[in-house]
């Protein structure tokens, strides 16, 4: 097993995130993320979940605190290196009009790597994946929800990351395909240097892959433990109520 660097690959003091005030989407986030951390972030929806993966990868900027990756400030970090090696797959990815073989290939041959190079990775996160060969002359369109997701993600993982951000990467899977991906990037995570952050619904898949699990309510961390310290029965009623009371508040 790959042995793990103790220092911070994220680290995040007091992220806060206000769209015009009063609106605060996100307020006074601390936890830091180490190599082989496989974290679930878990929340009503609305809580803010998306929004903190979106300020990791500077799809948008914090207006408090500060996020670091790697030590560094992620302001200082140039945006697109940045994305190389901090790589978010959203809910719903589009493949722009590419082909799968295209989209797959086109962040490689950004950065200039060479076609064996790109070959190979590719096949490799085909075989991991069980993607069949067949998708590969498809377009988005051609491809069903779920299809769609896997070759994201196959498409953020042929990049090589440090840190994966995966906006619920199983909510259009099937439970075999789920299981499946999620034990693939188990493995990855414990024999290369990197760590997943991924939201999930699903408190089930959080508490067999993940290591530690993150609460967000109402844009603030409730709760950051070990998996194997979670009352799963009291967060799942935690959360069911939380849905119910901001339900009613929509309504109102
Ligand atoms: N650009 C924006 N402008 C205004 N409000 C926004 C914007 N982006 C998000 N929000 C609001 O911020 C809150 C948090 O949204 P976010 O998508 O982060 O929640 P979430 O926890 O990921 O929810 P879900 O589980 O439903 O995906 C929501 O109330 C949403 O309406």
């Amino acid at each position: 097993m790959y042995k793990t660097n103790t220092e911070p690959l994220l680290d995040l003091a007091q992220v806060g995130l206000s769209l015009s005030s009063p609106v605060q989407l996100l307020r006074g986030i601390t936890f830091t993320v180490k190599e082989g951390d496989r974290l679930g972030i878990v929340g009503a929806s609305g809580a803010g979940k998306t929004s903190l993966l979106r300020l990791i990868n500077r799809l948008s900027e914090a207006t408090q605190g500060s996020l670091r990756f790697q030590g560094q400030d992620i302001r200082q970090i140039n945006v697109l290196k940045l994305r190389q090696q901090v790589v978010l797959v959203p809910q719903e990815s589009k493949l722009l009009g590419m082909t799968v073989e295209d989209a797959l290939a086109y962040p490689l041959r950004l950065q200039g790597l060479a076609v064996d190079t790109i070959r190979q990775r590719m096949q490799t996160w085909l075989e991991k994946l069980t993607i069949p060969l067949e998708w590969l002359d498809r377009t988005e369109v051609q491809l069903s929800v779920g299809q769609r997701q896997l070759v994201a993600i196959a498409r953020a993982l042929v990049m090589q990351p440090h840190l994966l951000l995966l906006d619920e990467p199983t909510s259009a899977l099937d439970a075999g395909r789920a299981t499946q991906l999620l034990t693939v990037l188990t493995e990855l995570v414990q024999s290369q240097p990197m760590a997943l952050i991924m939201i999930n619904h699903q408190l089930e898949l959080v508490r067999r892959f993940c290591t530690r699990v993150l609460v967000l309510q109402q844009g603030e961390l409730i709760l950051d433990a070990a998996v194997e310290t979670v009352n799963w029965e009291d967060l799942h009623t935690c959360l069911l109520q939380t849905q119910a009371e901001q339900s009613r508040e929509w309504e109102a």
